[in-house]
């Protein structure tokens, strides 16, 4: 549904956005994951041809978003939650957009249900809180009902309930097949939500895939009664064995069961027995820091 293709951006000799390159699928939601200033908001922008790209291309559903006939309509951006009038009120806003887009006036009702802000669609935007603006912005991008959503940084603003209302909003949007890009600066906002994650990083993709393999330990660290015996048990049977802690052995590249398999064929006991779950907290400053 979204084919980036070597998409950079420069700003006089500062290269932002540097060659990313990533295709998205129906019936997944995509995390673009990265510290402030990485490049995702231009990276976003360049898709929907608000920023020119200075190289590369970007096709959503085959064409660039601008030459969809009805770009809305295949594809609801929440890119800037600020961008709107705020001496109109939030159904009004809703229906003139709904009019933009072909859509009828009963759809606005419906979106602003689902936002959770009927009550407070004849209000005045500019008494909107944030987290009411995310949820407008949220609105908008949903009017027309569109199988591709990507948000900047939908989170902003919002409490951890409404962060788990987004959550199932974009999981429910793909379950029905649909396509969702989703921005954050804080993985724990995403960990949940997301299938496959893009981490970038000074402009560069650093990390690309299913969320479960990025964050799948690297293998196993075990503590035995008897530390020297068991570590030298291991390098018998052909594994690297590191020290960590004084009593902590890693087992790099392997799983738990073998390792603890092989404890009981030599009769060690065991203290604990885990695998190395890199979390995601640390994979992600790795990436980052290396980028
Ligand atoms: N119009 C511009 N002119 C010059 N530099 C820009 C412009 N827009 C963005 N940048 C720079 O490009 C870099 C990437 O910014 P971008 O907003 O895409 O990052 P981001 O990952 O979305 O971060 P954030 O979460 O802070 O929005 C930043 O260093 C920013 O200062």
């Amino acid at each position: 549904m979204i084919t980036v293709s070597g998409l950079t951006k420069k700003y006089g000799d500062r290269t932002v956005v540097d060659q990313v390159s990533f295709e998205l699928e129906p019936g997944t939601v995509t995390g673009f994951l990265g510290p402030n200033g990485a490049g995702k908001s231009t990276t976003m922008r360049m898709i929907t041809g608000l920023v020119p790209a200075s190289a590369g291309h970007a096709l959503v559903a085959g064409r660039p978003y601008t030459e969809l006939p009805n770009p809305g309509a295949v594809m609801g951006t929440l890119l800037d939650a600020a961008g709107v009038h705020p001496g109109r009120t939030g159904r009004t806003h809703l229906r003139l957009l709904a009019a933009t887009l072909g859509v009828p006036d009963r759809r606005v009702d419906e979106v602003l249900e689902m936002v959770d802000l009927t009550g407070a669609g004849g209000r005045r935007i500019g008494g909107y809180s944030l987290g009411m603006r995310q949820r407008l912005g949220i609105a908008a991008a949903l009017l027309a009902d569109p199988p591709v959503l990507m948000f900047d940084e939908p989170a902003n603003g919002l409490d951890p309930e409404g962060i788990r209302w987004m959550r199932d909003l974009l999981r429910g949007h793909a379950a029905r097949g649909g396509t969702v890009l989703l921005s954050s600066h804080l993985l724990g906002e995403v960990e949940h939500t997301v299938d496959r994650l893009l981490v970038i990083g000074s402009g560069r993709i650093v990390a690309d895939g299913p969320i479960r393999e990025l964050l799948a330990g690297s293998g196993t660290e075990v503590r035995a009664l008897d530390p020297a015996s068991f570590a030298a048990a291991l390098t018998e049977a052909g594994l690297e064995v590191q020290h960590r802690d004084g009593d902590v052995l890693v087992v790099p590249g392997v799983d738990p069961e073998h390792v603890g398999a092989l404890a009981a064929a030599g009769g060690h006991a065991l203290i604990d027995l885990r695998r190395s779950g890199r979390g995601l907290e640390e994979l992600f400053f790795q990436l980052t820091e290396a980028s």
